[in-house]
């Protein structure tokens, strides 16, 4: 399909991440596969996936595009979104249309150079996705050259924007500012969210828990109702 053209595919789309860690309680290809299918048949225009395993899977089973990452932790740094040559490595070897890869500005394991793998990604006809938790660092990740930048780390490093929604200030400064494709994601959790995304600029806007974590949607449920029945019936109400 070519770097461009994924990135055109996926334009004014919603892309659905449909990721499970090993702790979760639908970790597994399987259920990943029936959670994009669902995605497909919602409308995503693609998927965003976690792991070799998962990516490969995906794209056997369905047509759509998929964002590939790799979470994986090393000792000497805090970057854990395919953070060095052997996940993008994994990555291009299973499929994935795109790559997503942290391209926030602290030191990646042993030494690892951000441009690097961006070239690699591009070497294989892959494109890749930076995510990123400012501007500074959408700024830096096309600066060199990379495909598109995604809102994905706005409020998980410790000098970014720390809220409880979407950081809709980002969308609409990297949009603006950035020059190239911006994608909004991170905590959008409701259909008005998107549609802001949208208006501020977006290129396509990737939703995640609120669509395929059903522990995490089942919690904004039962949390509204504990404040319900607390509201209503006062503390004295044990369940
Ligand atoms: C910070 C981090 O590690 N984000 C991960 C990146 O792939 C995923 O766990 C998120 O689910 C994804 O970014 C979509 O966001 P949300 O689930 O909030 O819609």
């Amino acid at each position: 399909m070519g770097i461009e053209g994924v990135l055109s595919q996926v334009q004014h789309g919603l892309i659905v991440s449909c990721q499970a860690l090993p702790d979760e309680p639908l970790h597994g290809a399987d259920s990943m596969v029936k959670m994009a299918r669902a995605a497909q048949q919602g409308g995503a225009v693609a998927i965003r996936a976690n792991g070799a395993t998962d990516v490969r899977a995906i794209k056997q089973a369905l047509s759509l595009p998929v964002i590939g990452l790799i979470k994986r932790e090393y000792e000497d740094s805090d970057i854990y979104i395919t953070p060095t040559l052997r996940e993008m490595e994994e990555l291009v070897e299973a499929g994935a249309d795109i790559i997503a890869l942290d391209a926030t500005l602290r030191p990646r394991p042993g030494g690892c150079k951000l441009k690097r793998l961006i070239d690699y990604a591009h070497e294989h006809g892959v494109t890749s996705m930076a995510d990123i938790s400012t501007l500074e660092e959408a700024l830096h990740a096309a600066s060199l050259g990379v495909g598109c930048v995604s809102t994905t780390l706005s409020g998980y490093t410790p000098y970014s924007a720390q809220m409880d929604g979407p950081d809709l200030e980002l969308v609409r400064r990297a949009s603006e500012l950035v020059p190239v494709p911006l994608i909004a994601e991170g905590r959008i959790h409701d259909p008005a969210q998107v549609e802001e995304a949208f208006r501020l600029g977006a290129h396509a806007v990737v939703v995640g828990s609120a669509i395929t974590r059903p522990q995490l949607i089942t919690q904004r449920f039962a949390d509204a109702a504990r404040k319900a029945v607390k509201s209503i019936y006062g503390d004295e109400r044990q369940n």
